[in-house]
């Protein structure tokens, strides 16, 4: 086992399959042997004695979308989060591009953690209230060392790109609508170029066309960029349209 930069080859991550085509399955029975991809091993998460998530394997290959569906409380949510580096599971791993993830948030270099980014349902619990738009775009280049001015040249580009005009990123979170915030949200969860974008709920609380123009804005860079996501929505249609696979979660406590 090679050991990299907060990153352990996995065993049984080499060898290479094929994106999938839509299937549903259950989430514990996905095989996840690939060297390209963002993937949960045997995933075990407990809160106290609740157990949310069983030996879960969940695998999201670059260029696809990936629909995590389940009913409330089968712990979509958690996994999006462990997979997000956020959350360490109780047993089981995380790997990236082939690579075992020994660790979660800042204690994973940022060349790391950076490849991988969410975008959670309500962007005001996501966002801090004393910071501008501008600021809220630009966060992440300036905790990872990004000059200020290729900051701002960067988080610019991104808000045009997510349809936010000069005026809007001079405000603050409580003077916009959620629309707009969820649209600076999207804009800093580009903001690195994530390999994997992870879309939690993302478009619940959203307008038909905001909506419609933020999953635009997410296929257009998935093309571009060759990204994968994971798509967790209660919408039917939205998962339709969207996902080339679909993964069950199991109903709590079964
Ligand atoms: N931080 C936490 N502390 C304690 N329990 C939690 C925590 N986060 C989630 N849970 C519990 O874990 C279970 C799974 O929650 P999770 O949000 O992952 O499910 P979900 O499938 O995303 O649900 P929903 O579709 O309703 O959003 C729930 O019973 C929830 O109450």
């Amino acid at each position: 086992m090679t050991t990299t930069d907060g990153v352990d080859v996995a065993p049984g991550t080499t060898g290479g399959t094929a994106t999938a085509p839509r299937t549903t399955c259950d989430a514990r029975t996905v095989p996840s042997t690939t060297v390209a991809a963002l993937a949960a091993h045997e995933v075990t998460v407990s809160y106290g004695r609740q157990r949310v998530l069983d030996r879960v394997d969940l695998r999201v290959d670059p260029g696809e979308t990936v629909g995590l569906h389940g009913p409330s409380g089968s712990g979509k949510s958690t996994l999006a989060r462990v997979l997000a580096l956020l959350h360490a599971p109780d047993a089981g791993h995380v790997s990236l591009d082939g690579h075992r993830v020994a660790g979660v948030r800042h204690r994973l270099p940022a060349a790391v953690r950076t490849r991988v980014a969410i975008l959670f349902q309500s962007p005001r619990a996501a966002t801090d209230p004393r910071l501008s738009l501008a600021d809220i775009v630009a966060e992440p280049l300036r905790a990872t060392g990004v000059p200020a001015e290729q900051a701002r040249a960067r988080a610019a580009e991104l808000a045009d790109l997510v349809g936010l005009t000069p005026d809007l990123l001079a405000r603050r979170p409580h003077a916009v609508s959620d629309g707009q915030l969820q649209r600076a949200c999207l804009a800093r969860a580009l903001v690195h170029r994530p390999a994997y974008l992870l879309c939690d709920e993302a478009t619940a609380m959203l307008d038909a066309s905001t909506q419609a123009h933020l999953a635009a804005v997410i296929t257009d860079y998935q093309r571009e960029h060759g990204a994968g996501v994971l798509l967790i929505t209660h919408d039917p249609a939205l998962m339709a349209r969207w996902a080339t696979r679909v993964v069950d979660l199991p109903p709590p406590g079964t």
